[in-house]
């Protein structure tokens, strides 16, 4: 092990004997999601330490957020005086919901100004905190990783096992509307539906119980794909899920903290690079008939992050069908993202271009 590796190993394991929990960053937490997230990573009795970032707010809600009696000591930090990088210093765990939200259209129209938000996030964790694990929850997912992992390669840092896209969204509201059908509402954290694919449309495909008709199935896999709409339709300009997703961001920030403190067999969905697991990426290469850097599966968490990706195993003929559909377009999303960090870096390089 090398050096560097060697002391970074022995500082977290001298921080858990102390009874620290992983330092968890919220970036954009004075947000429609930032802000109810952040709250529920405070009731964590488990967390021990809170950094909050934002460009607005972030004193206020710290200092809101200090008055409950949970242990977590919150901070809040603004982008003056090195903001960004006292939040991220001593960071485990990042999460990332800073970015626009959509407006009723289209979720690619945030691609521009979201990719460089999440771009000067991720150069500032790739510098501080380069072995923290990073939840990317900005839209769009699809591509919003990538520039992360590019951003990554970039700082000569990356390691795919410790970035993830949340699409846990995807997975609430697929055990929530199951259940609803099935005849259990509010049974939903029993009914499992892991998202396969990606975030967002037709990327997101869903193993549902054989036992669901072929038309309820389908309106189902429409109500999973397009959930934004839904919430996004009812706002009415006022912005996508917040809670929900505030929800969502939490229960795998909570995995994810679990799995670092070393508890075993946690799986979870998330749109992960599948060179983190090279053998469970061959085996889902070969179901997918198709090479993706990335992709959403079930994913087995563990101390150092991705443990085994999941294939996709037995699915019906109406799954593979989704998820046929949703490969050409995440080789497009996962291109805009590269070839978006990759461009920058060319113009960094040569500033006329
Ligand atoms: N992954 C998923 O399933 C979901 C993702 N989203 C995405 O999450 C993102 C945030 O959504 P909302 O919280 O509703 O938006 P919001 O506008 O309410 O909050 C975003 C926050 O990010 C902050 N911010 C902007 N630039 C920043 C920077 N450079 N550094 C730090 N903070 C910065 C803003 O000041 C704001 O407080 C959007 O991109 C949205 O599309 C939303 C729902 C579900
Ligand atoms: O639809 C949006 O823009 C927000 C989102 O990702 C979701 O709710 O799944």
């Amino acid at each position: 092990m090398a050096r560097l590796e060697r002391g970074w190993v022995l500082w977290r394991i001298r921080r858990w004997a102390a009874g620290c929990s992983p330092g968890t960053v919220v970036l954009g937490a004075a947000g429609g999601i930032g802000q109810p997230l952040s709250l529920l990573l405070k009731t964590n009795p488990a967390i021990t330490e809170l950094a909050l970032f934002d460009i607005v707010n972030t004193p206020g809600v710290a200092a809101d957020l200090s008055h409950i009696a949970t242990p977590a000591k919150v901070v809040g930090r603004l982008p003056p005086n090195d903001g960004l990088k006292e939040t991220l210093t001593g960071a485990e765990v990042v999460v990332i919901p800073a970015g626009v939200p959509r407006k009723p259209g289209l979720r690619d129209d945030l691609f521009k100004i979201n990719a460089g938000i999440v771009k000067d996030l991720a150069t500032g964790i790739a510098t501080v905190a380069p072995k923290a694990f990073v939840l990317v929850i900005s839209n769009p997912v699809n591509s919003t990783v990538p520039i992360v992992a590019e951003v990554f390669k970039k700082h000569g840092v990356y390691d795919p096992k410790r970035i993830f896209g949340v699409t846990t969204l995807d997975v609430v509201r697929a055990s929530t509307f199951v259940a609803e059908i099935i005849g259990k509402p509010g049974s939903a954290p029993d009914v499992v539906v892991p998202v396969i694919g990606g975030h967002s449309g037709v990327t997101s495909s869903h193993p549902l119980p054989d036992s669901i008709a072929k038309d309820t199935f389908d309106a189902l896999v429409k109500r999973i794909q397009f959930g934004g709409d839904e919430v996004v339709k009812a706002k009415d300009g006022a912005g996508s899920a917040t809670l929900s997703m505030a929800y969502a961001g939490f229960e795998f920030a909570n995995k994810v903290i679990r799995a670092i403190k070393g508890e075993k067999g946690i799986v979870a969905p998330s749109f992960v690079a599948l060179k983190a697991d090279p053998a469970g990426a061959e085996a889902l290469t070969k179901e997918l008939g198709a090479e993706l850097e990335f992709f959403s599966s079930n994913v087995e968490l563990g101390p150092e992050g991705v443990v085994k990706i999941h294939p996709l195993g037995k699915i019906t003929q109406g799954e593979t069908e989704l998820v046929k559909a949703a490969v050409p377009e995440l080789l497009t999303n996962i291109k805009t993202g590269t070839t978006y960090v990759l461009e920058k870096y060319e113009e960094e390089k040569n500033p006329k271009l």
